[in-house]
């Protein structure tokens, strides 16, 4: 079967699109098909696939699935490059237009650079999620508490986190040094602790300022990555949680791949604002 794509990324965190509007893949195929486009040998190589769909109840629609085939609820990355494909495709035509994710539907406003492609994204996530029951994260207290510079117990040491959902799971460690950020020992055992029953992604940030974090992400189902959108949101929430931000002051992100801009309003939501880039289009043989 060949399957036209379009491989775009958000700071490096790279999917391989594709348009849902011209190309439709069984449904039991899916998780599969992004193990396989994932794959940098056998593959082309992404951190999963995004697929743009119509909606019954917003102007477009995104899936996302990470590199291992499981299903995510959001992807911050993900929307800002959806965004920047539906507007590009013609599948929208004002600056300003709704996503429905299966985290729900957020409001994005596409910015054009001279040649009127779009080059930056804004997108109003929506309020974070932050009751213990919900994220969802099991642990003393009250199922309505909030997980805040709580203690975390690993094999070896006890971290302090913060618990964020963005529509999907995060937890946020603040560290001292960037740096050091224990990624690939404590990314795969954090992610699959059962005092989280639909795993997580586990963020560590370093604050350097009260507008500006560091941050490294061990991303659930597809490992270390460049940049996670809604993981900087949480890291943005979780710094004002912490008393390390404010509300309604701009927060600069540095990800591995780059910058993104959080804001969380005094009404509740949270704002993120960054690029999106095409890399390469083509078509994907898949037997
Ligand atoms: N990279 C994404 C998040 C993708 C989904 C995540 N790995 C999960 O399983 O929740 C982003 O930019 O937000």
């Amino acid at each position: 079967m060949k399957i036209p794509f379009t491989k775009m990324h958000g700071l490096g965190n790279s999917y391989i699109y594709i348009n849902g509007f011209e190309t439709t893949i069984e449904e039991s195929r899916l998780s599969e098909l992004s193990i396989a486009v994932s794959n940098p040998n056998f593959g082309i190589g992404s951190d999963g696939m995004i697929l743009l769909l119509p909606s019954e109840i917003a102007d477009v629609r995104m899936r996302i699935f990470n590199k291992d085939g499981s299903e995510a609820m959001n992807c911050g990355n993900g929307l800002r490059c959806v965004a920047k494909l539906a507007y590009e495709l013609g599948y929208v035509t004002s600056r300003s237009f709704t996503i429905e994710a299966k985290a729900g539907v957020v409001d994005a406003t596409v910015q054009l650079d001279e040649e009127g492609s779009v080059d930056q994204v804004t997108v109003d996530m929506g309020e974070p999620i932050l009751e213990r029951q919900k994220i969802p994260m099991v642990g003393q207290g009250f199922p309505e508490d909030r997980v805040i510079n709580e203690v975390f117990q690993t094999k070896n040491e006890a971290l302090r986190g913060t618990a964020v959902s963005m529509g999907n799971p995060h937890i946020i460690f603040f560290i001292e040094n960037i740096k050091n950020a224990p990624l690939e020992s404590l990314g795969p055992e954090v992610t699959n602790d059962s005092r989280f029953p639909e795993g997580v992604n586990v963020e560590f940030v370093e604050v350097v300022n009260s507008n500006e974090l560091n941050f490294r992400v061990w991303e659930r189902g597809s490992g270390v990555t460049q940049a996670c959108g809604t993981g900087a949101c949480a890291a943005g929430v979780a710094s004002v949680l912490n008393d390390f931000s404010r509300k309604d002051e701009e927060i600069t992100v540095h990800l591995d791949g780059g910058d993104l801009v959080i804001s969380w309003s005094e009404n509740g939501h949270v704002w993120m604002t960054g690029p999106a880039v095409t890399v390469a289009k083509g078509d994907f043989w898949h037997v």
